[in-house]
């Protein structure tokens, strides 16, 4: 029976103004999953107009009964997370471990932000005189855009409507069209939690048509994004207009530092992780591989051995699955075939694998490892966003590398492997990345600020910074004295 999903607004799903519905194909088959609803500016209009509306009486509610309905929603998702892990599963394509691994981190991220009950406090700060006082308090903005990427789909959407509604404000979430049913799912969820009408509200539609016009409304006073950096910039125009606060998750091009006293087991089995997890489709997956000279070959083989024996196919038994879609397929294998026509060898992968029957269709690709790669080659500049990895040869000079990992447009996550600890704490100091991981793998913790550099975005997600994100301080001052205006400087001075 095929999916079909409607626009959530206020409370109810709702068909578009338009009747127009747009088409959701499974990754792993290439068969049409579902269609989902395109949002028109009207639709636009009457979902914001409901968050805006309902932000009202929301904000007036104590953070403690705004938690219990965060609470409520983590009891229901926890109880039904298998068939979320199932949805992760076809909607994106992800192992089976990732997905269960993806609805862990929904229910902490629920979890921690709602654990903020009580805890977004102001101050009360001195006055300019001994009977004035100045009351600073953390306040909502109002309404949250929340628009999401198709990568982490569920992880992306608790990561939003956290901060946003443990803080008094309500949220449209704006999911990708890639993976509408998952953010669905979700917002279903909080219906059921009984989430008052408008707290939490539904638009799908390409955001490429809709985007724009989310994103320049009066109404909206937050827009949390995370995207890629030419969708952050576009967000950023277009924003303009309303001056909206913006959080930004953009792209990133982590570098992965093998040293030459690294513990190169270790190493291995964290590349595997940090180029494969979800088919590297992460913003903080290894894309730049720099190997000291001492270690090249043997790190190389080591992490071309481990390669070989993972398993490509059907996201329930395999350990890893396709690319979002055939778009992605095409910008990998176009970063590999330029990589190639600029001098670098392919020494493993480089094309689609062999698949039969249902999985022939998908939009599958071969894990793949790059060697001779130079800095200034477009593989070591643009974000590929797919299992495919280039390798640099570094010498001894540790100065130089750390200039390499920085020669980047982007500055989200890096990652170190050397048991000296003054080059760690150095790397530490010198590398201008928001995440630098020495001697583990990731994915980033809810305690930690998520953030980045340059094209990797601005404010960050996370950790008691990322709930301060959420709110703006409001200063009241107070003159308790019988003459507030004595000694002061007031015209007609003459
Ligand atoms: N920094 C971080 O924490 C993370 C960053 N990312 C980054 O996200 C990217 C992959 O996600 P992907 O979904 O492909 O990213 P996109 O930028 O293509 O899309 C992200 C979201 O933005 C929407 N969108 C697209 N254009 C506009 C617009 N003009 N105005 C408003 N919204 C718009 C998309 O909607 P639609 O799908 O309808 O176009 C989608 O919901 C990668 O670059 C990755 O690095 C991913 C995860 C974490
Ligand atoms: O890296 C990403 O894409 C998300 O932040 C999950 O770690």
């Amino acid at each position: 029976m095929e999916k079909i999903q409607e626009l959530f607004i206020n409370g109810e799903w709702v068909k578009p103004s338009s009747e127009e519905y747009l088409t959701k194909y499974n990754p792993s088959t290439g068969e049409i999953y579902g269609k989902f609803a395109a949002a028109s500016r009207d639709d636009a209009d009457r979902i914001i107009d409901a968050a805006y509306d309902a932000q009202k009486k929301w904000e007036k509610l104590t953070s403690v009964e705004r938690s219990k309905y965060l609470y409520k929603l983590i009891d229901l998702i926890r109880q039904d997370r298998e068939s979320l892990e199932e949805l992760l599963m076809d909607e994106v394509g992800k192992p089976k471990r990732e997905a269960v691994q993806e609805v862990d981190g929904v229910l902490d991220q629920l979890q921690f932000y709602a654990e903020f009950a009580r805890k977004i406090n102001g101050d009360v700060v001195e006055g300019t005189k001994s009977e004035r006082i100045i009351y600073q308090y953390k306040v909502p903005y109002g309404v949250v855009l929340a628009i999401t990427p198709w990568n982490f789909p569920a992880a992306m959407v608790a990561r939003k409507i956290g901060p946003a509604l443990i803080t008094g404000n309500t949220v449209v979430v704006k999911p990708s069209s890639d993976t509408p049913f998952t953010a669905g799912w979700i917002v279903e969820k909080a219906r059921q939690a009984g989430f008052p009408p408008g707290t939490i509200n539904l638009i799908t539609g390409k955001g490429s048509v809709v985007g724009d016009y989310l994103t320049s409304h009066k109404k909206v006073s937050v827009i949390t994004l995370t995207g890629e950096s030419k969708t952050g910039q576009q967000v950023m125009k277009s924003s303009s207009s309303i001056m909206a606060k913006l959080i930004l998750e953009l792209g990133g091009k982590a570098p992965f530092i093998v040293w030459k006293d690294a513990d190169l087991e270790l190493a291995a089995k964290v590349l595997m992780w940090a180029k494969y997890w979800n088919a590297g489709q992460s913003c903080i997956a290894a894309e730049r591989l720099y190997i000291h000279e001492d270690v090249y070959d043997k790190f190389l083989n080591l992490f071309l051995e481990k390669t070989k024996t993972l398993k490509i196919g059907d996201p329930r038994n395999s350990d890893m699955g396709p690319l979002i879609n055939n778009q992605a397929v095409n910008k990998v294998s176009g970063f590999v075939e330029n990589a190639i026509s600029q001098g670098a060898k392919v020494i493993y992968g480089g094309g689609k694998p062999e698949l039969s029957d249902r999985l022939s269709k998908g939009f599958f690709y071969m894990p793949t490892i790059i060697t001779d790669v130079k800095q200034n080659m477009e593989i070591f500049r643009e974000e590929i966003f797919g299992p495919v990895i280039g390798a640099m040869k570094v010498s001894d000079d540790f100065n130089e590398v750390i200039e390499l990992a920085n020669d980047s447009d982007y500055g989200l996550a890096s990652y170190l492997f050397t048991k000296d600890l003054s080059l760690a704490m150095k790397a530490s100091r010198e590398i201008k990345f928001g995440e630098l991981y020495i001697n583990m793998p990731g994915p980033e913790a809810s305690q930690g600020y998520h953030t980045g550099f340059r094209l990797s975005g601005q404010a960050g997600e996370n950790s008691k910074y990322g709930i301060e994100e959420y709110v703006k301080v409001k200063n009241i001052y107070i003159d308790y004295s019988k003459d507030p205006t004595k000694d002061e400087v007031i015209p007609p001075y003459t």
